[in-house]
């Protein structure tokens, strides 16, 4: 088969501003409520169908990324039955509760709709649970183990910093020491919001319920949310995920980029966002 052009596409961050563990399955797996939202950081990739599976890992953030099947890129490209070749320009820390792995996914489940003119695979939680939420990349609420993806219209765009300690947390070990599994979820339905302070406001009133376990298992994640909350331009700050990653919501762009820069330290990846 000759190569076709190849297509770009976003892999933006994911981030949980809210994360409630409901229950718990049988299988082990845990029941979530979490709203969902995306940035405007993310990795790069561009796509091409081609006879034999390729992935080349490139970007500030490609150390440590398993460049072969252990790719969740390629193990996307399977599950669709396609055979392509994929450049990965890797710009989010990995294991880092941001998702970067199931958006690569996601991103190569589009690309290769665009270029099979054919509808992604239904089953895409197998991959990993965050993936059917990435592959619409758009606000949503997030439910059962992460195949329950109902959009969130309207979502007031938030302003925000991103910060990763440098520290890698284990999804599995974070569930594993949750104090309890069965919390209370979001309200059903969501309330409507009239404007960013209205959600943050709300949002001050939501949890994540594996920020406490990931704080004990990584100290330096109660650190950073400390050093976080006592910025003046910090509205409100939380973990995403699993951790490590934080975020801090911000008035305006301007406070973000501000706060940004005060936040630089060598190990810290910090970034400036709009969430939406
Ligand atoms: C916690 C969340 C919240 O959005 O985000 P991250 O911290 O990964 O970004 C996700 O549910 C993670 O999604 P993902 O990282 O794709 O999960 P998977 O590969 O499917 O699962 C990794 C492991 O996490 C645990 N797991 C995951 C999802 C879930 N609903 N219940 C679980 O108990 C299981 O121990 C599983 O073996
Ligand atoms: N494309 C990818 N980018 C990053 N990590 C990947 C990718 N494919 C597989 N992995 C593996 O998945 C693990 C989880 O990565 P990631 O999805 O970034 O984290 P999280 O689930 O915490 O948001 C990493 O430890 C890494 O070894």
């Amino acid at each position: 088969m000759a190569e076709t052009q190849p297509v770009a596409e976003f892999a933006p961050a994911k981030i949980n501003l809210t994360l409630h563990v409901t229950g718990q399955r049988p299988d082990g797996y845990h029941l979530l409520d979490s709203l969902v939202v995306f940035a405007d950081v993310g990795d790069r990739l561009t796509l091409a169908l081609s006879d034999t599976p390729a992935l080349n890992v490139t970007g500030p953030r490609a150390e440590g990324v398993p460049g072969d099947a252990r790719n969740l890129a390629l193990r996307a490209a399977e599950t669709a039955g396609t055979t392509v070749r994929i450049a990965l320009d890797k710009h989010l820390p990995a294991a880092a509760g941001i998702g970067g792995g199931s958006s690569d996914a996601a991103a190569v489940l589009r690309g290769i709709s665009r270029l099979t003119g054919l509808a992604p695979p239904d089953d895409t939680v197998r991959l990993g649970a965050d993936v059917p939420v990435c592959l619409p990349a758009r606000a949503a609420r997030m439910q059962g183990v992460g195949e329950i993806v109902t959009p969130v219209a309207d979502l007031p765009r938030l302003h925000a910093v991103l910060v990763n300690p440098g520290v890698e947390v284990a999804t599995p070990a974070c569930f594993a020491r949750l104090a309890t599994r069965t919390n209370p979820p979001m309200p059903d339905p969501l309330p409507r919001w009239s404007g960013p302070a209205d959600l943050i406001d709300w949002l001050a009133t939501m949890r994540n319920d594996l920020e406490p376990p990931a704080c004990h298992i990584a100290p330096v994640i109660a650190d950073l949310l400390e050093t976080l909350r006592a910025d003046p331009a910090c509205r409100l700050a939380r973990m995403s995920g699993s951790g490590a990653t934080c975020f801090a919501l911000t008035d305006t762009a301007a406070h973000a980029r501000a706060m940004a820069a005060r936040l630089s330290r060598p190990q810290w990846w910090v970034q400036p966002t709009r969430l939406s």
